[in-house]
């Protein structure tokens, strides 16, 4: 089931059937989802509440409460209540600066009511499989591994890391040539043993070349990330996950790269050459686009130089354009 309602500052989407969803939806739903755990988890750090993690919504819900009060859970509870939605939207971006215990509580409370019973979890667990419905271009890595076999004619990968996994069961994985693949993404939603629950962005960095990758497969990845800045962080760091002449394979939703205002297709390859990466395939569908780089043996970008890639350029400009791009710190 999928949920929409208001629109809130922090992107508030509430309960309600949807059965066509749009890609712009479901960024939405999921970015909301991702606020929501990064403010609890700030939360949870400032009131020194424990054992709280990702994977299990009911165990957290008992222990909070088991940490909390008599006062505390006066408070907690009141979070609960509709009445002070916007208000508590509106703290929601000011945690940082919060420091008061039971205004922090309350929006725990609000934080947990807002997963748990307003269809958070469960819009972002139907979110994500949305995207990989075969309405949406479907399971990505199939091109990927049509590029691999008939292009580049490859007869042996040895290391694939595929960030954002849904799936333990993408085509790729059935892909005989590869001998190792490893699956990560933030919400392990399915609790599928082989994907490992990790943000690579906090994905400790190789000690080695025998810890590096062959190949990353990043597809609709980018998109949700929330900021350019972080976005360029994250093709940055492929540099330092990837063997020398290592492959990157990148999926965006088209309007990404034909609609936007601060990025098209060609600016998108010049960052990438930028950060050493050569084009090798790019194919678009009428709602995504695919893209395949190789990195260039021996590059190391130069992100002390502030480059052209480090300020937001308009490209073009008419109504309904979207805002994305990608930016390096
Ligand atoms: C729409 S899904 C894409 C799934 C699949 N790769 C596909 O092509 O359909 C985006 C996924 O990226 C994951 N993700 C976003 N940022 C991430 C990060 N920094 N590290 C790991 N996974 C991330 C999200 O958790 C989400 O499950």
């Amino acid at each position: 089931m999928l949920s929409r309602k208001r629109q809130t500052i922090t992107g508030k989407q509430v309960v309600e059937r949807v059965k066509n969803i749009k890609p712009s939806k479901t960024r939405k739903i999921i970015r909301r989802f991702h606020l929501l755990i990064s403010k609890r988890k700030a939360i949870v750090g400032k009131l020194k509440i424990k054992n709280i993690g990702d994977n299990d919504e009911e165990s957290n819900v008992i222990s909070i409460r088991k940490q909390l009060n008599g006062r505390e859970l006066k408070m907690y509870n009141e979070g609960f209540s509709n009445d002070k939605a916007d208000e508590r939207e509106k703290q929601l971006l000011k945690v940082k600066v919060t420091d008061d215990r039971y205004e922090l509580i309350a929006l725990l409370g609000y934080i947990m009511n807002e997963i748990v019973n307003k269809g958070g979890l469960s819009n972002y667990q139907s979110a994500s499989r949305v995207g990989q419905d075969n309405k949406r271009g479907g399971d990505s890595s199939k091109l990927l591994v049509k590029w691999l076999l008939d292009d580049l004619q490859l007869t042996s990968i040895d290391r694939v890391l595929e960030i954002g996994c849904l799936s333990s069961q993408n085509h790729i994985s059935k892909f005989k040539i590869v001998n190792g693949i490893e699956r990560i993404d933030l919400q392990n939603i399915n609790n599928d043993k082989k994907i490992l629950k990790q943000d690579f962005m906090e994905r400790p960095l190789p000690k080695g070349p025998e810890e590096k990758f062959d190949l990353i497969s990043c597809s609709l990845v980018l998109n949700f990330v929330n900021t350019p800045l972080d976005r360029g962080r994250m093709l940055l760091r492929f540099n330092d996950f990837l063997l020398d002449r290592g492959y990157v394979f990148i999926v965006l939703p088209l309007p990404c790269l034909n609609n936007s205002r601060y990025m098209n297709s060609d600016t998108f390859c010049q960052l990438m050459k930028h950060l050493g990466f050569e084009k090798l395939q790019y194919t678009e569908t009428h709602k995504i686009c695919y893209m395949l780089f190789q990195r260039t043996m021996g590059y190391s970008p130069n992100c002390n130089s502030v480059s052209t890639f480090s300020r937001k350029t308009k490209l073009s400009d008419k109504p309904g354009m979207n805002n994305f791009t990608i930016l390096l710190p």
